[in-house]
């Protein structure tokens, strides 16, 4: 490649379809993200939306097509390679939080750093829960804290190792309005400061607003 190509996209999918429990969710899916593009993914409550970002995250295989992070095809890779690229590749943010529970907000959001063989960088780990306003309980553990303090402690771990991919599902669901506009500013500045690209599930049409894209699961097509 020359040095003026154009890079890769950080995500891509081509012809992306899959089937749960005899059920089609989705087909031919196609889209590519490049850095610093953020994707709102719409769409009615079990349209498949979790399922598509959790193909995006590796975490679940596609029964066709093709899904792409940068260069690397991760639909030929086994579980343990994906999962090693996906360390560094993907920030996730899950539904249901996934914290550590015997580690504090701060120790979750180090956690990164140790699984990726490095030293945390506490100081990148504070400004985290500073800008997720979440620095007053840095040493909570996650019993101590409500589902939208949870929630945006992982939102922070999920942006620790500065991924070039963040997948977010429903990164707002449980937060007021305040919270959910602060953690929507956090996740848009690292697409504009740090070139990370953006895919958020919502059910929210005010926060996929400001997202650069919105396509919708609708009658198993992302339109
Ligand atoms: N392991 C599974 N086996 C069978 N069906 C499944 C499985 N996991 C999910 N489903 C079904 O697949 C459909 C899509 O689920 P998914 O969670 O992707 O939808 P969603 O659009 O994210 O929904 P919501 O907006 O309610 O979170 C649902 O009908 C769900 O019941």
């Amino acid at each position: 490649m020359t040095s003026n190509a154009a890079p890769n996209p950080t995500l891509a999918l081509a012809g992306v379809s899959k089937t749960l429990g005899g059920v089609k969710l989705f087909t031919d899916v196609n889209l590519q993200l490049h850095s610093g593009q953020s994707l709102a993914v719409v769409g009615e409550s079990g349209s498949g939306k979790s399922t598509l970002l959790h193909i995006m995250a590796g975490l679940d295989q596609a029964d066709t097509g093709e899904v792409l992070w940068a260069d690397s095809a991760i639909h030929t890779l086994n579980t343990s390679q994906v999962a090693a690229k996906r360390l560094r590749h993907v920030g996730l943010v899950f539904q249901a939080y996934y914290l550590m529970p015997h580690l504090s907000a701060q120790q979750n959001i180090e956690l990164p750093f140790l699984l990726a063989g490095e030293q945390p960088n506490t100081q990148r780990c504070l400004q985290l829960l500073e800008q997720v306003g979440m620095a007053h309980k840095a040493v909570s553990f996650p019993r101590e804290m409500s589902g939208g303090e949870q929630q945006r402690v992982a939102i922070a771990r999920a942006l620790a190792l500065n991924p070039p991919l963040i997948l977010a599902d429903e990164p707002t669901g449980n937060l007021d309005e305040d919270n959910a506009e602060r953690v929507l500013q956090v996740l848009l500045q690292a697409c504009s400061a740090q070139g990370c690209a953006l895919v958020m599930v919502t059910h929210s049409l005010k926060a996929a607003g400001h997202l650069n894209k919105q396509l919708s699961l609708t009658e198993h097509r992302l339109v």
